[in-house]
């Protein structure tokens, strides 16, 4: 066998496909951008179809930039943006309706109804998650209450559901398989976490008939075989992951205590903490870090809508600036006098307010604000959200200590200014590694090493390599200054006051 291994990412914003050679080294890319649909206020969609005709494109591009044949390549590892829903017709493959993503917010009414009827509490003990239009139970429950005749024909069994994943899955498959992987169904509000299998009571009550959901397995596992004429020769898929839980495995987070968070669109940061199925008094979420060989790794996950998608408003919404990579030397400008707040709760505020009707805000204006200070407020707001996360962690686990070393990964990380300011306004070391494909790493490393031509987790990990330690550098009474001041702005932002 090659060693070849490919991993599709199937992002919010764009697919990517990437071939890694036996050594674990990137040998060819493609990728692609595709619509996002905003049919109403706060409602995000995608196509299921332009999602499946990037996946076919951007493996193609991966393997001839690479200049090698399907034929080459051991296995398939596929990670995804998570929570995005499709259901989808058993007969024809054909989606009944678009898939509704993630930041989608029409089933907040929905989600207000199942909290006044009191409950939370029951989802949030068998799932770890709680009553947020973000988790993809409501959205199945809205596809079926609005596309017509869809709860009678997923009755039949006519229709399926299922994550990104299980949809690829599906089409790569020509419909012999539906699966998905416990990371990507500990995100759907009807999987318990702690019995590992759909939950017939949250089922009944959000009335998703079972039969229509996907088969769940370990994330290194056998999900089928590509069809053949698809890249013209058969692959194994070998392993599955939801982006944020491979980006996990990619940065070699398998001791519990280790934590990693991407900075993207939105910020996630997943805690370890091993076999603890740690239960969140701070409103953070409990969700599966990984499942191996039939075990089950926990996480606290702390979720932030908006981290990249805050310098994108920077560049299109009020063009402050050209370029992404133009933020921080704009930010390092800005008059250290002026404390600028920006609360970035554009779709709302996750983790730990959970705030769906929140909207963006930004205070301390002067005369004197200009494009420097808007910018420093937009980076500094992802510092300052990150370090609430901590904050809850810390007090939800012991095993979060002081000394925790965050590593990161995502877009946003090439920003050294952020990195800095990250490490300053959290107290502690933030770790940026070499290879900042985590998460495309990850899905492979599952493949890899279930195919058996990768290291195992150990090995694995001692491959990890620093590129740089950001170690904090500010004043501690400018840092709890700053963090009142930010406090202070949320505080003042919430919906309900
Ligand atoms: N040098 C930079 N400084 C600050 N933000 C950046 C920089 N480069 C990219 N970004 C931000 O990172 C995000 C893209 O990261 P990426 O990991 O590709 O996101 P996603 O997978 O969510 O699409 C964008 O929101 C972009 O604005
Ligand atoms: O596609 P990303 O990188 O924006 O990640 C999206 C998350 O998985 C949503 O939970």
């Amino acid at each position: 066998m090659s060693g070849f291994v490919l991993a599709i990412d199937q992002g919010t914003t764009s697919t990517r496909a990437i071939l890694f050679d036996g050594q674990m080294k990137v040998v060819g890319s493609g990728q692609k951008e595709f619509t996002q649909h905003y049919p109403a206020s706060g409602w995000v969609e995608h196509d299921p179809e332009e999602i499946w005709a990037s996946v076919v494109t951007t493996v193609k591009a991966a393997l001839k930039q690479a200049g090698h044949a399907a034929a080459d390549v051991t296995a398939i590892g596929i990670t995804n943006q998570r929570e995005t829903v499709v259901i989808w017709d058993r007969a024809t493959g054909k989606p009944i309706h678009n898939a509704i993503v993630w930041q989608d917010r029409r089933t907040a009414t929905l989600c207000q109804k199942l909290k006044k009827q009191g409950l939370e509490k029951k989802f949030t003990r068998k799932t770890g998650l709680l009553l947020d239009p973000y988790f993809s139970g409501t959205k199945i429950a809205w596809m079926l209450d609005k596309v017509k005749g869809a709860r009678r024909r997923a009755e039949k069994g006519e229709l399926l559901a299922g994550t990104i994943d299980s949809f690829l899955i599906w089409r790569l498959t020509a419909g012999k398989v539906h699966a998905t992987d416990a990371t990507n169904a500990s995100r759907t509000l009807v999987y318990n976490i702690a019995e590992n299998a759909w939950d017939d009571e949250l089922l009944s009550i959000l009335n998703i008939p079972a039969k229509m959901l996907p088969e769940v397995k370990d994330c290194a596992d056998d999900y089928g075989i590509t069809e053949k004429n698809l890249f013209g020769a058969e692959i194994r898929i070998l392993g599955v992951a939801g982006d944020q839980h491979a980006a996990t495995i990619g940065q070699a987070c398998f001791e519990p205590g280790m934590m990693k968070s991407t900075y993207g669109t939105g910020c996630f940061a997943l805690l370890n903490t091993g076999s603890d199925l740690v239960r969140s008094k701070n409103r953070l979420l409990t969700t599966i870090a990984y499942r191996l060989n039939g075990k089950t790794t926990y996480a606290l996950e702390g979720s932030i809508f908006i981290a990249g998608a805050a310098v994108q408003w920077l560049r299109d919404g009020i063009k402050v600036i050209g370029k992404a990579e133009q933020s921080g030397k704009l930010a390092a400008e800005a008059d250290p006098t002026q404390n600028v707040y920006l609360v970035p709760a554009f779709v709302g505020l996750g983790s730990p307010h959970w705030d769906a009707e929140a909207r963006g805000a930004i205070f301390g204006l002067t005369r004197n604000s200009g494009p420097a200070e808007f910018a420093r407020a937009a980076l500094e707001a992802v510092a300052y959200q990150t370090r609430d996360l901590l904050d809850a962690m810390r007090k939800d686990w012991k095993g979060a200590s002081a000394k925790t070393v965050l590593r990161v990964d995502g877009g946003m990380v090439a920003s050294d200014w952020t990195m800095q300011r990250l490490a300053d306004i959290l107290d502690a070391p933030v770790d940026r590694p070499t290879i900042l494909e985590t998460t495309a790493l990850g899905a492979a490393w599952l493949a890899g090493s279930k195919a058996g031509v990768w290291p195992d987790a150990k090995k694995f990990a001692k491959s990890w390599a620093l590129e740089r330690r950001f170690q904090p550098d500010m004043d501690s009474a400018m840092r709890s200054a700053k963090l009142a001041g930010w406090r202070d702005a949320v505080r003042r932002t919430l919906s309900v006051q």
